[in-house]
């Protein structure tokens, strides 16, 4: 079994029954069949995200180093991604959120800055236009 194979997506897909699992964590494709039986957190959790993308499943049940280490020897291979290829997830919503929420949060700091110092500069003149009228 050698990790420079390469799968797409699509090609991952099909491996989705008991006798023939394959799963994608972290972009990587890893062939569960032999572990179905073995999994302590049954089955049923494996082939749900059969044939698919495990990566936050995987992680949200924080698994242990042995866990890990038991996905290592199960690795067949990584995902070749194809144009129009949803992004890896765990990727996905950490990058998504971050950036969607820090950038709406810059904009609303920006715009807010932008409406003080505009209407501080156009107070300004207009004060300063007054007293000059005033002192003509
Ligand atoms: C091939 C991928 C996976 C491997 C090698 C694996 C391995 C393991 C191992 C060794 C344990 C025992 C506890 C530990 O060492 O952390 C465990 C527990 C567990 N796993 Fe996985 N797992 C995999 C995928 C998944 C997925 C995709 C789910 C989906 C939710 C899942 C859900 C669970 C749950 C809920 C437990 C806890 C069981 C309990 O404590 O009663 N696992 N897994």
């Amino acid at each position: 079994m050698s990790e420079s194979k390469e799968f797409t997506l699509a090609e991952v897909t099909t491996h989705n029954t008991k006798k023939d699992l394959y799963m994608v964590i972290h972009d990587k494709v890893y062939d569960c069949s032999s572990f179905v039986d073995e999994h302590p957190g049954g089955e049923e959790v494996l082939l749900d995200v059969g044939g698919q993308d495990g990566s936050e499943a995987f992680e949200d049940v924080g698994h242990s180093d042995e866990a890990r280490e038991i996905l290592d020897g199960l690795l067949v291979g990584t995902v070749k991604r194809m144009p129009g290829d949803p992004a890896p997830k765990a990727q996905a919503t950490s990058t998504s959120s971050s950036s969607s929420s820090s950038s709406s949060a810059g904009f609303g700091v920006g715009l807010y800055a932008v409406i003080l110092i505009g209407g501080a500069i156009a107070y300004g003149a207009y004060n300063y236009l007054q007293s000059q009228q005033t002192s003509q």
